[in-house]
């Protein structure tokens, strides 16, 4: 870590694939190969000749020497290339721009590439050009690039060695870069420090070498506490992702910097105390419950994401408590859900979960004993949620009447009718669904005194949560011929991964239908969840828009140009807001936009304030009483 009371180090910046994503010779190449037939060929040839010469493996003069012979390219080529490389300027250099016109003194761009590119993409940069060292390209008569000015020291074997010598920095020299030869240049004593810039390419024999390894600017400044644009580098934030969600939720994540880790079941309390520290944001399905002893092991827990409906499984008033977000996907595997009750509310009427295995066995069952159609039958749908509903719809069209119940006040959906007691609902219903959630309340929701209400012969199904039947008192009711049949899709006990057996006892009852928690894991909804969740957590990080989150008041605040974005989030007792704003006018900084929203126990202040301020207003503002949690957003 520099003295920054001392001035500043020398920063040395390679340009291809460090400053920009690409290599400009590759880029060069494509351009003048356009149209011809063996273009595919020789790009891949240049392409390997510059990993070749970037790791260290041919002498670089060799790789530009060949490089060039393979290339063909005019001085008309470079107008389309400088423009090229202006829109591939690394992400993280390009949104922390500043610091480059700010410290254009200290910073110099040394490169075996060519100036002719590098010198008008840097300047935009506020690179001076004679910050810029690198080669030049020579032509003949008609304008083809014929090679490069062999007398310029960056064109041969240890030329960023040689260059760093004559330049002679007065002061400690960084380097950052992507190459072997940038490392070189610490090698020969000629920098205190090789930071290896991986944004865009990890060449692990470079990486091996390097005194820091960057995966982007923005950790190169917060490392020297420099001024940034971000408050937080993205590639600190830590995803843990359980239970196996689409890979395009990881994806997500990493493509806006985070580092994710994947563990494909769930982890139980112990397992999961083990990994959460550090971990800013936390990815579950069904199975792994957040408790109170998670949650205060938890040390950088921004959000936790449940790739699914259900959130019983996590403590939300301790989350709730702790700053921490929770955010699901409400909608994006309710339709799977109503599908799979569906077809399994036919396959019990036609007695098929005996059938099948029969046929297996080579048994010929031919019989009508028990079974009928669906159409004319009654329906009773209880929870009459987002899936209960669309169960309804879907059921009517099959011929079904509806009739359902719910604690809550649901409008009716087409001929449905409501129900205003479990007691007036359960005598009239052939078949029987659940959907309600899995709130701690719903435990043992249906028990024997349920079931002996129901017709005989009637069939029960459970899609919705294990914990809410009584499930010796299912048994029994199957076992006595009470039920016509059952499907049971969700367990109170049910294994963590697919390696661990299952047992209840419903397993060998006749006309029963178990399946293993797969009333959403269809490719439609866990594609639609992985995108859903992530998208919610990333408004979250990014903006402080809490919209859809399961625990925290909902605020969506419009972005401001030219304002800093505080996220205050505090215990809800009386003054807190009047407090935060204390501090502000003593600071004397200026309100763009506040918003508040509080629920029963926290409250959640987005509140943009002018570009200038001073850091001390920061640290105030973390030690205003109740705070829980502050963030400086950007
Ligand atoms: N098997 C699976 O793979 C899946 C299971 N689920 C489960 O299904 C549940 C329901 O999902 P959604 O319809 O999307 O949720 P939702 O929250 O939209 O609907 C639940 C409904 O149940 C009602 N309810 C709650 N407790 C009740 C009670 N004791 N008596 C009567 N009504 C009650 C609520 O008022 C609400 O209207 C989820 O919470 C989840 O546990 C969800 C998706 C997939
Ligand atoms: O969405 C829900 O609540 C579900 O029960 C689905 O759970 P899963 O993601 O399959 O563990």
């Amino acid at each position: 870590m520099p003295d920054l009371a001392a001035p500043l180090p020398y920063f040395v910046f390679d340009f291809d694939s460090t400053f920009t994503q690409v290599e400009g010779l590759d880029e060069l190449a494509e351009i003048a190969l356009t149209g011809r037939p063996d273009q595919a060929e020789k790009v891949a040839a240049i392409k390997a000749l510059t990993d070749q010469g970037m790791a260290g493996e041919i002498g670089f003069q060799e790789s530009l020497a060949r490089r060039l012979a393979l290339l063909g390219a005019q001085r008309q080529h470079l107008a389309p290339l400088v423009a090229r490389l202006q829109g591939k300027v690394s992400e993280s250099i390009r949104r922390n721009g500043d610091f480059f016109r700010r410290y254009a003194d200290r910073i110099y761009v040394v490169s075996s590439g060519f100036r002719e590119f590098i010198e008008p993409v840097v300047a935009a940069y506020g690179v001076r050009p004679d910050h810029v060292l690198a080669n030049t390209f020579t032509f003949d008569d008609a304008g083809n690039i014929t090679g490069c000015d062999a007398s310029n020291v960056l064109s041969r074997d240890g030329g960023k060695i040689q260059q760093l010598r004559d330049l002679q920095l007065d002061g400690p020299v960084y380097v950052l870069g992507d190459g072997y030869t940038d490392y070189q240049i610490r090698e020969a004593g000629l920098a205190k420090r090789f930071y290896a810039y991986t944004e865009n390419v990890s060449r692990p024999s470079v990486v091996a070498h390097a005194d820091q390894v960057l995966p982007t600017f923005d950790e190169f400044l917060y490392q020297l506490k420099l001024p940034m644009t971000l408050s937080y580098p993205k590639n600190r934030i830590k995803v843990l992702l359980l239970e196996n969600p689409d890979a395009r939720a990881a994806e997500l994540f990493r493509q806006e910097g985070y580092q994710v880790e994947l563990v494909a079941g769930a982890l139980d309390e112990d397992e999961l105390l083990a990994r959460i520290e550090g971990v800013s944001i936390l990815g579950i399905r069904s199975k792994t419950h957040v408790t109170e002893k998670v949650l205060a092991a938890a040390n950088r827990l921004i959000a936790i994401g449940a790739f699914c409906i259900g959130t019983n499984q996590i403590d939300l008033p301790e989350a709730m408590r702790r700053g921490v977000a929770v955010f699901n996907a409400p909608f994006s595997n309710t339709r799977s859900v109503v599908e799979l009750t569906l077809a399994e509310l036919i396959v019990l009427a036609r007695r098929i979960p005996e059938k099948n295995p029969k046929m297996h066995q080579g048994e010929w069952d031919k019989s009508a004993k028990g079974a009928f159609e669906v159409r004319g039958k009654t329906l009773g749908i209880i929870g009459y949620g987002n899936i209960g509903a669309q169960l309804s719809v879907v059921a009517e069209a099959l011929g079904l009447k509806v009739i359902y119940y719910d604690i809550a006040e649901k409008l009716q959906l087409g001929n449905a009718h409501k129900a205003v007691s479990l007691e007036e609902l359960l005598p009239q219903a052939d078949i029987v669904t659940l959907h309600i959630d899995g709130r701690p309340e719903n435990q043992d929701f249906f028990g024997a005194q349920h079931f002996a209400l129901m017709k005989p012969g009637a069939l029960f199904i459970n899609n919705a949560r294990g914990h809410v039947v009584d499930v010796p008192a299912l048994a029994a009711a199957l076992r006595s011929g009470h039920l016509g049949g059952a499907a049971v899709d969700v367990f109170p006990h049910e294994p963590k991964t697919n390696a661990e057996a299952f047992e209840s006892e419903l397993r060998h009852l006749p006309n029963v239908l178990l399946t293993p928690h797969i009333g959403g894991s269809t490719a439609e909804a866990q594609r639609n969840i992985a995108e859903f969740v992530p998208e919610r957590i990333m408004q979250f990080i990014n903006s402080g828009n809490t919209q859809q989150s399961v625990n925290f008041p909902n605020i969506l605040l419009p972005a401001q140009q030219q304002a800093h974005r505080l996220i205050h989030i505090h215990a809800n007792v009386p003054g807190v807001l009047a407090r935060i704003n204390n501090v502000l006018a003593q600071h004397h900084v200026n309100i763009l936009g506040q918003y508040l929203k509080t629920n029963e126990l926290v409250g959640y202040v987005i509140t943009d304030i002018d570009k200038a301020y001073d850091q001390d207003v920061i640290q105030a503002l973390r030690e205003v009483e109740h705070t829980i949690k502050f963030r400086v957003l950007y």
